[in-house]
């Protein structure tokens, strides 16, 4: 199968089925296809079919016989989350793919793109991490067991293509953020999490913010728009064997993040750290040249996208509204 297709996305009103279209990812990816014209998007809550049961998947693939899908459900979370609920993240996130992936190919999906993440790459990878990193070391702990089921997800889709000659691709993005992100205080990943815990103390007049670890260790922030960009570009560009990472280029430290947020949001108290929280990951910068080879650049800078993030939260998620 040839690594570039063309015109697979070409007409606007195909069958899209977006699976976790009310998440960071998948809101997104709906607002993309919508700008972009496409008129036929199928959605489901996780309420209306939960993706962990084979036989609800399998009837509504038979019914409702999407032509593209994009796979932005998962269980996902933060790097306490991730070190928690170990059973959640590798079953629930290998049922939810293994599920959709069968059921698409067996119903005459033409194209699946799966989402992974930076973390199925070794622990100590070379930096920027490159595609063939992947399988070649040990993983982080905290995250090994979601790391496992996405690298599973990145074997099953090229797996389908050998034996089926079957259109699926794999992107894996680096550390997203923007419009509906879960700011849950302990589940979240650290920049909605840093993002309410610094408008808390600001609403409070608290004098400190802790952060958690030592904050340093770097991560390559993208925002969740320009994601859902490079979904739709590579849905429209790439038809390849191998996973494209998705990356900003943007590195920063924790403490960095930390003084960002701080200063965005406006709290002008001190910073703590709580060694007792784990660093995760030291670095995790991603190589995207593959995808810019291909002809896609990210747009957001980071503090222009935590400024619109934070705007957002206070429109959205706080009931004082600043
Ligand atoms: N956020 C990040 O920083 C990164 C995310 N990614 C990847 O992007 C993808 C999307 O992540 P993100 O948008 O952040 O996650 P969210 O938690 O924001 O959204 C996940 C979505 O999946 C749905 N979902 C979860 N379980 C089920 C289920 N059993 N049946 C049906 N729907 C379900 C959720 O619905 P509900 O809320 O109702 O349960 C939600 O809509 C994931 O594959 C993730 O690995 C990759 C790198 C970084
Ligand atoms: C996307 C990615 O996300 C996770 O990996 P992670 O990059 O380690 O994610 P994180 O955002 O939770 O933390 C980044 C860094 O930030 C520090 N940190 C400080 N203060 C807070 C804080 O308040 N909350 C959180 N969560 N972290 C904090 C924290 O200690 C760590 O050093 C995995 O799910 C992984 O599977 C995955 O794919």
């Amino acid at each position: 199968m040839a690594e570039t297709i063309g015109s697979e996305m070409s007409d606007k009103s195909a069958k899209i089925f977006v699976a976790g279209h009310r998440g960071l990812v998948g809101s997104a990816i709906v607002r993309k296809l919508q700008q972009l014209g496409y008129t036929n998007l199928l959605l489901r809550t996780h309420a209306e079919l939960d993706l962990t049961r084979q036989a609800d998947v399998e009837s509504f693939f038979a019914q409702e016989k999407p032509v593209h899908v994009i796979l932005a459900a998962a269980k996902v979370g933060g790097i306490h989350a991730n070190n928690t609920y170990p059973a959640d993240f590798i079953a629930v996130n290998l049922q939810i793919q293994t599920n959709v992936i069968h059921s698409a190919y067996l119903h005459g999906v033409k194209k699946l793109l799966f989402l992974g993440s930076s973390c199925i790459y070794p622990k100590f990878a070379p930096q920027p991490i490159p595609e063939s990193a992947l399988l070649t070391g040990p993983l982080e702990p905290t995250n090994e067991w979601y790391a496992i089921a996405k690298i599973a997800g990145i074997k099953t889709c090229q797996a389908y293509r050998i034996q089926h000659n079957w259109d699926a691709i794999s992107g894996m993005p680096t550390n997203l953020y923007g419009p509906n992100d879960n700011f849950h205080p302990q589940n979240s990943h650290v920049l909605p999490a840093l993002m309410r815990r610094f408008h808390e103390a600001k609403v409070s007049g608290a004098e400190e913010v802790v952060v958690w670890g030592s904050g340093s260790p770097l991560r390559e922030f993208l925002h969740v728009d320009d994601l859902a960009d490079a979904c739709v570009f590579l849905l429209e560009n790439y038809s390849g064997l191998e996973h494209v990472n998705i990356g900003s280029g943007q590195e920063v430290t924790i403490k960095e993040l930390a003084e960002l947020v701080k200063e965005v949001v406006g709290f002008e108290g001190k910073l703590g750290w709580d060694s007792t929280k784990p660093d995760g990951t030291p670095r995790k910068l991603m190589d995207s040249s593959k995808l810019a080879s291909l002809g896609w650049t990210p747009k957001v800078s980071l503090r222009d996208g935590l400024r619109q993030t934070y705007e957002w939260y206070l429109e959205n998620v706080c009931a004082d509204k600043k």
